[in-house]
């Protein structure tokens, strides 16, 4: 064994005396096996050692080693290694051998470790200026501190690589010492280096040259770890990152001893200029980034490229509609392709619904019953949406819990505000509040009226065409009859003059918007009535009912049952009749206002006469309160209330129109004689106008009023005056010269006939007024009036022995009160007085009676005019003039039309009547 030893190492010898003279070594490995454990230590001139292919080239200082001891040691270190490295190097010129050594260490199996004796190197050099493993390893002074417990970090610095000399001038250092030295260093390197880098590297010297063999043996990095920026890519050495890794003050120290000229200084000097060694990148930067959502992957970076590169999809499509057969922007034709000729047909988008609302997924409960009551359950079951088998609203479903509340629960459709709002309910009521929608005859009241078939003579139609519908000019509206089936030419469907009938039908179906009206408690008036939808200029609201009295029992009512009451809802109604609404619909809480948005009128519906509260001529929105005139007749001065209405041109008191007031009284002898003429001049100026104008087939008579102070005429449409009429107005002179057409005649007829028969009516108004201020004043007042009254309206002079004395009753003319009974008649007592009262100017009950009567009759007119005939009341020797329907005064004799009725009974006082009234208020 020992033979065979000594003749190894003698070959060994051999071998690397014959490298030492080429001044190379050539290391490749012998077989590929020993190729990839093959180390070079460069730079390592006294440690470096090879077993089997090592050279210790020029270096003649180098001691001779012991290969016997030193190969396995290096054996066994270098595996650790896993570093291969073939070097060429060139002999420097000047003929200095370099010491350089070169390894290529096969990683065969490890020698046993003899230990090996100290021995001292022939020559140390101190300032060699190479890497000196062992100067840079420290590893004596290392192991001697981590000995002594010093655990302190140690790095390769710049102090450890400049006091190399210390070790290097050790005698002492022993083979084994370098030899551990260098597997410690080349460890510490490597490991401070990464181990990427090649200890080759910078120990090359000046002129090596990695050569392409090398490069293919060196086995690929393996990636260990990777950045994104890098994106796979491993850098081909780190030594930049490596150096940038130590600390600012190591590096200094580093670099500054690697800048005195060492070798290792010019390799990372020439390293530096490395675009790596600068940090700078010359590789594109790839980018990941999302899109849409996605992952763009920057491999994949081809498509995006040359999906950008070429146009949006939807440009092109238009390019290709604008221009449709020209060529691509190429220029490249497509000859088989045939573009149509006309302009593109543009595809119909379909639209796209959304499946799923607000509440979609909240399905139904399995058991929709779960938890509900039994009469919920009932409800339910009633619900078609929920039923069996139903198909549920996916589209828009109900939110469960509130759609379920709904649906069992229920809920009324709510108009909008400015529709209807309706008051809360628990509003305050009026005690005793008791209605009655239809009119009632008390007492003699039925008997009395129905002995008057004072309208059956207008059972003859008007003759308006279907097309008219039966508007303003329906003959039948202009006297304020309704129209019905026996009256009317246009028929039900047509016809727009049934006020009455249309308010019917609407209460009956009831509901507060098509009643329209409640009743509220106003702040100073006591209650009053407000809309609670809108109504149209002169829409009927709602009708005025209540009990039909006569005089009498509306005197005993006042004296007895209501003489405790604070207010009284008498109004006149017709043939001396009182309508007491105190049972009765809600519209005798209608307020009075100086400038209403109402009026109360009355009509003849199917024979019977009606009253109903109006909207006026301008429309009525909801919420407002509804107002009219009431004319209101205080009797006399004790009564006389403030009125709180409020209103710009508020009159102060509950009174009559100022239009109403009396004119300047003239002299009793031109008073008489220029009243009489004036009045009967106008009416025949009228008539002439009306018959001149042209519509005779329907103009037949007149009426107009006059106010009180003389102002213009109205002018009303009138029929042919028969009769009485016809001879007193010489109407028919006039109107023999115009064709009148049959119908015409028939209605003028009929309306003249009609006329005759209302006059016999009776004005109820002036009645209980007259009767309500005597009453009020004194007994034989009202005693004396009240029979004057019946015996104008019955036709018998019962008078008091005072008015008997001067009234003249000849004959009995009834006088039709339709348009003058629209009177409140009775109202409040007490409020109001004391200052209202003061302020009052003097009038007298009669007086307030008549005043409150022509304005009435203006108001109801004001829309549609009357036909009714005024009786005059007749001096015994002068023909009568026009008379009010108010003063009930009949004579018979002599008859004017009822247009000169007031202004000739206040103008010309030739009747009894007025007398007698006068003669009371004196
Ligand atoms: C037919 S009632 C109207 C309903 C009455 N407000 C009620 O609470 O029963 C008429 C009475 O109402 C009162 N009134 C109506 N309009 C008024 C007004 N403009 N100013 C003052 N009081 C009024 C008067 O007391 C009058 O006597």
């Amino acid at each position: 064994m020992a033979i065979m030893a000594t003749m190894a190492t003698m070959a060994t010898m051999a071998e690397l005396g014959a490298l030492s003279t080429e001044s190379s070594f050539s290391a490749a490995p012998t077989d590929a096996s020993s190729s990839s454990n093959a180390v070079s230590l460069t730079s390592t001139p006294p440690t470096t050692v090879s077993p089997d292919s090592i050279s210790l080239a020029s270096e003649p200082d180098i001691p001779k080693l012991d290969t016997a001891t030193t190969v396995p040691l290096l054996e066994s270190a270098i595996p650790l290694l896993q570093i291969e490295q073939h070097v060429e190097v060139e002999q420097p010129e000047s003929g200095q051998q370099t010491p350089v050594a070169s390894a290529i260490v096969v990683a065969d199996e490890p020698a046993p470790v003899t230990p090996e004796p100290t021995a001292r190197p022939r020559r140390a050099r101190s300032s060699l200026p190479v890497y000196n493993i062992s100067q840079l390893s420290g590893t004596s002074k290392n192991r001697n501190r981590r000995a002594k417990g010093d655990d302190r970090r140690r790095t390769i610095s710049g102090d450890t690589l400049l006091n190399h000399g210390d070790d290097n001038n050790s005698a002492a250092a022993s083979t084994d010492t370098l030899l551990a030295k260098a597997k410690d260093t080349v460890q510490k390197v490597t490991d401070a280096l990464n181990s990427d880098w090649s200890i080759a590297g910078p120990s090359i010297p000046k002129g090596v040259k990695i050569t392409n063999k090398y490069k293919a043996a060196r086995p690929p990095a393996e990636i260990t770890r990777r950045a994104t920026r890098h994106s796979g890519i491993v850098p081909e050495t780190t030594l930049a990152s490596s150096l940038s890794a130590l600390g600012k003050r190591s590096r200094k120290t580093f670099e500054k001893g690697l800048s005195k000229g060492s070798k290792v200084a010019r390799e990372i000097l020439r390293l530096q200029d490395t675009n790596e060694f600068a940090k700078i990148d010359t590789r594109p930067v790839l980018t990941t980034y999302w899109s849409n959502g996605k992952f763009v992957d920057p491999n994949a970076k081809e498509e995006p490229a040359a999906a950008a590169s070429s146009p949006p999809r939807k440009k092109a499509r238009i390019e290709e509609a604008v221009v449709p057969g020209q060529d691509k922007k190429d220029g490249a034709a497509e000859p088989d392709k045939k573009e149509p000729a006309g302009p593109p047909v543009k595809k119909r988008r379909v639209k796209k619904w959304l499946e799923k609302g607000l509440y979609a997924g909240q399905e139904a409960p399995a058991d929709i019953n779960k938890g509900l009551t039994a009469q919920e359950k009932k409800k339910l079951a009633s619900i078609p949406e929920l039923a069996a088998g139903s198909k549920p609203n996916k589209t828009l479903p109900l939110p469960i819990f509130n759609g379920m509340r709904i649906l069992i629960n229920g809920r009324d459709f709510k108009l909008p505000y400015d529709i209807c709002n309706p008051l809360p309910p628990g509003q305050p009521k009026p005690a005793a509040y008791r209605t009655m929608t239809r009119n009632r005859f008390v007492g003699d009241a039925a008997a009395y009226w129905k002995k008057t078939p004072h309208f059956e003579d207008f059972a003859s139609k008007c003759v308006c065409k279907p097309e008219d519908g039966c508007a303003e000019d329906c003959q039948n509206r202009i006297m304020l009859y309704e129209c019905d089936e026996t009256n009317c030419n246009v028929g039900k469907e047509r016809c727009q003059n049934r006020a009455f009938q249309n308010l019917q039908e609407r209460v009956k179906k009831g509901g507060r918007y098509r009643v329209g009206v409640e009743v509220v408690k106003t702040s100073d008036r006591g209650y009053g009535v407000r809309s609670n939808r809108c109504f149209e200029p002169n829409q009927i609201i709602m009708e005025y009912t209540g009990e039909i009295i006569t005089e009498e029992e509306c005197e005993r009512r006042m004296n007895e049952e209501y003489k405790n009451n604070e207010c009284y809802y008498l109004m006149s109604f017709d043939q001396n009749m009182i309508i007491d609404a105190t049972t009765g619909s809600i519209a005798r809480f209608v307020n009075h206002s100086c400038s209403p948005n109402c009026r109360m009128i009355k009509w003849i519906v199917s024979g019977q006469p009606r009253m109903a509260l109006f909207a006026g001529d301008r429309p009525i929105m909801t919420g407002e309160e509804l107002t009219y005139d009431y004319n209101f007749d205080p009797f006399s001065a004790k009564n006389v209330q403030k009125c709180l209405c409020g209103s710009a041109n508020c009159r102060g008191v509950l009174g009559p129109k100022p239009k109403d007031k009396k004119p300047p009284k003239p002299l009793k002898e031109d008073k008489k004689s220029s009243a009489v003429k004036g009045s009967v001049k106008a009416g025949k100026r009228k008539l002439k106008e009306l018959l001149s104008a042209g519509s005779t087939d329907r103009v037949v008579d007149v009426y107009d009023e006059i106010d009180a102070a003389g102002s213009p005429k109205k002018m009303r449409k009138i029929k042919t005056a028969t009769g009485v009429l016809k001879k007193k107005m010489a109407v028919t002179k006039e109107t023999k010269k115009k064709p009148v057409s049959s119908g015409g005649l028939k209605a003028a007829k009929s309306a003249a006939r009609g006329a005759a028969t209302a006059i016999k009516r009776s004005v109820s108004n002036i009645s209980v007024n007259a009767k309500s201020a005597l009453g009020s004043s004194t007994k034989n007042r009202r005693a004396s009036t009240t029979d004057l009254l019946k015996t104008y309206s019955s036709g018998k002079a019962k008078t008091s022995p005072k008015v008997k004395a001067k009234a003249v009753p000849t004959k009995k003319v009834k006088v039709s009160s339709r348009s003058s009974s629209l009177t409140i008649v009775a109202a409040g007592t007490g409020a109001g007085l004391g200052t209202a009262a003061k302020r009052t100017p003097k009038r007298t009950p009669k007086k307030a009676a008549v005043a409150s009567a022509s304005s009435s009759a203006s108001a109801a007119r004001k829309r549609t005019p009357s036909w009714k005939v005024r009786a005059v009341v007749a001096d015994s020797n002068t023909p009568a003039t026009g008379g009010n329907s108010s003063s009930s005064s009949s004579t018979g004799a002599t008859k004017k039309p009822a247009s000169k009725a007031r202004s000739a009974l206040e103008l010309s006082r030739p009747a009894n009547k007025i007398r007698l009234v006068t003669n009371k208020e004196d």
